[in-house]
This record gives structure tokens, C-alpha cells and sequence, in this order.
């Protein structure tokens, strides 16, 4: 009943009764996922009992192979470069190239050498780091893992190990057919042997398939569902000017939301090319806030604190309606990070500009939105925007949560349709991402969203149902 590979298992297991998978794979010289899965079924016939544990793993990194052959960088420095002699630190940096930071980092840190005065000096003749046994011989026990993770030439992994006990000798047996061929049909030796049963219920190999980043494909998903409804998508830069981020979106310049702490300068200044367009802002602001406007001011750059300084961008470009876009992409602002809150994160911005297009349209529009991400109920309350006149801030019930926040919306004030001359009525709205993907996605912090863990990735599922 036991097919070759089954029995040569049986075979080495018989004369020691217990072995590890790893020692299987490696005497018998068979790949590390068929000895499980045979493990499996000889354990559903009931050959053998096995006891399944994860272990810490250490494995080279491609530097890490490397520096195992050639040596660490501060090594081959005292070796190979210095020999004894001190050396001009420009002709040290010459011959080692890229490793010549490394070297000199771990050289100092070691007290190897000495450099002064454009000189490398070596305060040993000769060296052999203390790390480079572990390095060519990985071993979990160590003292040195850590560093060499650290300098990333180990990576820490964990592996399946089975501890597999023989229940029963098993008397050597005729051979058994395990796949059926050609030959064995034509010559008929099929007759006196056995075919060996399948086992459906072992572990097959695991392949692990590529697949997008969780958080990249909820945004995918959101941008679907603005496509579908008709609307056009836009991208801007996230390095933005004042003018766009604020001024165009009738923020006076002493606004609150404007100080240095809430959102991200940059040096230097952009610019405005459209001249009629700043003196059409100038005016807004002068005339109704009532101060003297400064155009260096709207000049500064910053990193865009929302993404309604896309849809600034898209107002002053001077769209015809009916005219529907939005934008999704990340935002910025200063914050203490934890586990609801990071400096960068995502937000969609939409615009609507229709001839007559009403509020009541846009309350529609944004139950549509909601509608087409599982959420059927939506309630509005009153809110301020300093560039949408009335404003709203919908809620949305989901599920044990309650009512949660989603969204900012509003009329855009006819002031600044009256700057960009665009003619009509204008709907906008903006929403934040993270907080729906966390939702979505069943995330509990959303530093998570921007996770590399290569296990935590292949385990979520996106879906726009919450
Ligand atoms: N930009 C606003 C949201 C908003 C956009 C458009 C209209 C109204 C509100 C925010 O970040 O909170």
C-alpha cells in the first residue's frame, strides 16, 4: 500500500523510530514540501504519528551570501585595502565602491581604524569578524543574528517542522504503481501490482500566488465605482501651492487651518501662470474678507493637506458642464501617529457642475456613491467648509460602529465659480479612506493598510461589502 517515496520514509524511519521533516529531506535528499505532504499520508494510513511545530529559521539575504564568501566590508578594508598601512581616504573610497560607507561605519564602530585629516589608519594589523562564523554557518542560537539582521545579510523566517514517530514496521512490500502509463497499460504489468490509493485529503504544496497590495486594491475598487458613475479621474502633484491648497478654495490667509503646525511647508515657491485668475482670487478675498490679500503668501509650497486642492486645480483649468471628476490620492498633515491616526493618508475628492445642479442633486449623488459601497443607510448634518456654502457632513450606519463619519460636502460658494468663470452650479465633496479600508478590509490599525508582512498581505480579502 505504500508508494516508493512512502516507503523509503518508512525505511529510514525504521531504523531510528523518530526524525524530524528537516533530517527526512535532507538524507533522503527530496524537496522539503512532498516529504510533509508524504509525512501526511503516512500518518492518515496510520504508519507513523507526527507532531507539527513552527521554528525560528535563519536565511542569508543575497548581501548576506555574498559577505559570506568575500567577507564583511570592514574585513576586507583592514585586509585587503589598509594591510598595515594607513591610506588616503579618497583612494579607500575608490577601490571599495559602494561598501565603502559600511566599511567605514563598522570600522569606527569596531574601533578598527582611525580617520583624520583625509587618512584611513588601521589600529589592527589583520582582522576576522567575530559574526562571519554565524554568517557562513547560520545558526538560530547565535549571538550575532541580531546584528546581522540589523545589517540586513539574515532574514528571520519560521518553518514547519514535524516531529514523525513510526507506529508500525511495515514488512517490505511488492512494488506499487503510483502513476499510470503508456507501458504499463501496453505490457500489462499493471496485473500483479497495486495501484496506489489517492489521499484527497492531504496537504498539497503551497504555492502562494501574487496578488495586489490590499490597501492598492480597495482604492482600485473606490476608483470603479466613481468610473461607473460617470466620472472622470484626475491626478495632481502632491507638492502643492498655497494658491491651490487654499486661496482658489476662498481660505483667507490668516485662516487657522493655514499655520505652519497643520500642515507640511516646503522651501521655496511655485507659481500661478494664469495672471486673471490672481486677480480674480485677489479681488474674491479683498472683497469679501476684507484684508489685504498677498500673493507670496499663495505662492509658498506645501504638501497638499486635501485633496480638494485637485479639485482647485481642475476649477481653474475652467471646465464646461455638465462636468463630473474626482481624485483619489494621499494627503498629509501633522499629527501624533498611533493607531488611527498617520501623517499621510488617503482621501477622495469629487466635483459636479451641472447648469441647475441642486443640493438636494448632490445629497443624491453622494447616497448613490454610498449606496454602490454597501451602505444603504446615509444621514446629513449641517457642517462648515469655508469653500462650500450650504455645507454637510454625512454619516453612514454600518453595522455595530453606528453611525460613522464618511464625509464633507457642500455647494462650492459662487465666489470661486465667480473667479474661475466657470458658469453653473457646483457640487463637492471629500472623504477620507482609511478609515472605510479599515472597515472594509477588517484592519484594526491603520498603520496596518501599509503593511510589508508578506503573511498579513496573503491573508486579506477585499471586498467593497462591509
Ligand atoms: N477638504 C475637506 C472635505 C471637503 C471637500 C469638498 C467639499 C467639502 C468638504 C476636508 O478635508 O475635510
Amino acid at each position: 500500500m505504500l508508494s516508493e517515496k512512502e516507503r523509503n520514509i518508512v525505511d529510514y524511519l525504521s531504523s531510528r523510530g523518530q526524525a524530524t521533516s528537516d533530517q527526512i529531506s535532507k538524507d533522503l535528499g527530496m524537496d522539503y514540501s512532498s516529504v510533509l505532504s508524504l509525512l501526511e499520508l503516512l500518518k492518515s494510513k496510520g504508519i507513523v504519528d507526527i507532531e507539527v511545530n513552527e521554528e525560528e529559521e535563519v536565511e542569508l539575504t543575497e548581501e548576506g551570501k555574498e559577505r559570506a564568501t568575500k567577507g564583511l566590508p570592514e574585513e576586507v578594508l583592514i585586509n585587503e585595502i589598509l594591510k598595515g598601512k594607513e591610506v588616503k581616504i579618497n583612494d579607500v573610497k575608490d577601490k571599495m565602491g559602494e561598501d565603502f560607507k559600511i566599511a567605514i561605519t563598522w570600522g569606527k564602530k569596531k574601533n578598527l581604524i582611525e580617520v583624520k585629516g583625509g587618512v584611513v589608519k588601521p589600529k589592527v594589523e589583520h582582522y576576522v569578524s567575530p559574526e562571519l562564523e554565524t554568517l557562513r554557518n547560520p545558526n538560530p542560537n547565535s549571538p550575532f543574528i541580531d546584528v546581522l539582521v540589523k545589517r540586513g545579510l539574515l532574514k528571520k523566517g519560521k518553518k514547519v517542522i514535524a516531529k514523525v514517530t513510526l507506529l508500525k514496521p511495515i514488512a517490505s512490500q511488492t512494488e506499487m504503481i503510483t502513476t499510470l502509463t503508456h507501458d504499463i497499460l501496453v505490457n500489462e504489468s499493471w496485473k500483479n501490482k497495486e495501484f496506489r490509493p489517492f489521499n484527497v485529503e492531504a496537504f498539497p504544496p503551497f504555492f502562494p500566488l501574487a496578488k495586489k497590495h490590499f490597501f492598492k486594491e480597495f482604492l482600485d475598487k473606490l476608483k470603479d465605482v466613481m468610473v461607473g458613475l460617470g466620472f472622470k479621474e484626475i491626478v495632481t502633484d502632491y507638492i502643492e501651492i498655497e494658491f491651490y491648497n487654499f486661496d482658489l478654495l476662498f481660505q483667507p490667509q490668516d485662516h487657522p487651518a493655514r499655520e505652519i503646525h497643520d500642515s507640511f511647508s516646503i522651501k521655496g515657491n511655485g507659481n500661478v501662470k494664469d495672471s486673471n485668475l490672481i486677480s480674480n482670487v485677489k479681488e474674491m478675498h479683498e472683497k469679501w474678507w476684507k484684508y489685504t490679500w498677498n500673493p507670496d503668501i499663495s505662492k509658498r509650497l506645501l504638501l497638499r493637506s486635501h485633496t480638494t486642492a485637485t479639485t482647485a486645480r481642475t476649477l481653474a483649468s475652467r471646465p464646461t458642464p455638465p462636468f463630473r471628476s474626482f481624485t483619489i490620492g494621499k494627503v498629509f498633515r501633522p499629527d501624533a501617529i498611533d493607531a488611527t491616526h498617520i501623517l499621510e493618508f488617503h482621501q477622495l475628492d469629487g466635483l459636479i457642475i451641472e447648469e441647475d445642479f441642486s443640493f438636494k442633486d448632490l445629497l443624491g449623488v453622494l447616497k448613490e456613491i454610498f449606496a454602490r459601497i454597501g451602505i444603504e443607510k446615509v444621514k446629513f448634518k449641517p457642517a462648515y467648509f469655508p469653500f462650500t456654502e450650504p455645507s454637510v457632513e454625512a454619516y453612514g450606519l454600518i453595522g455595530k460602529l453606528g453611525w460613522v463619519e464618511l464625509s464633507g460636502a457642500g455647494m462650492l460658494r459662487p465666489e470661486i465659480l465667480e473667479a474661475v468663470k466657470v458658469k453653473g452650479r457646483a457640487g463637492a465633496w471629500g472623504l477620507g479612506i482609511e478609515r472605510l479600508a479599515m472597515l472594509y478590509t477588517g484592519t484594526d490599525d491603520v498603520r496596518k493598510l501599509y503593511s510589508y508582512d508578506i503573511e498579513y498581505l496573503r491573508d486579506r480579502k477585499v471586498s467593497l461589502r462591509w
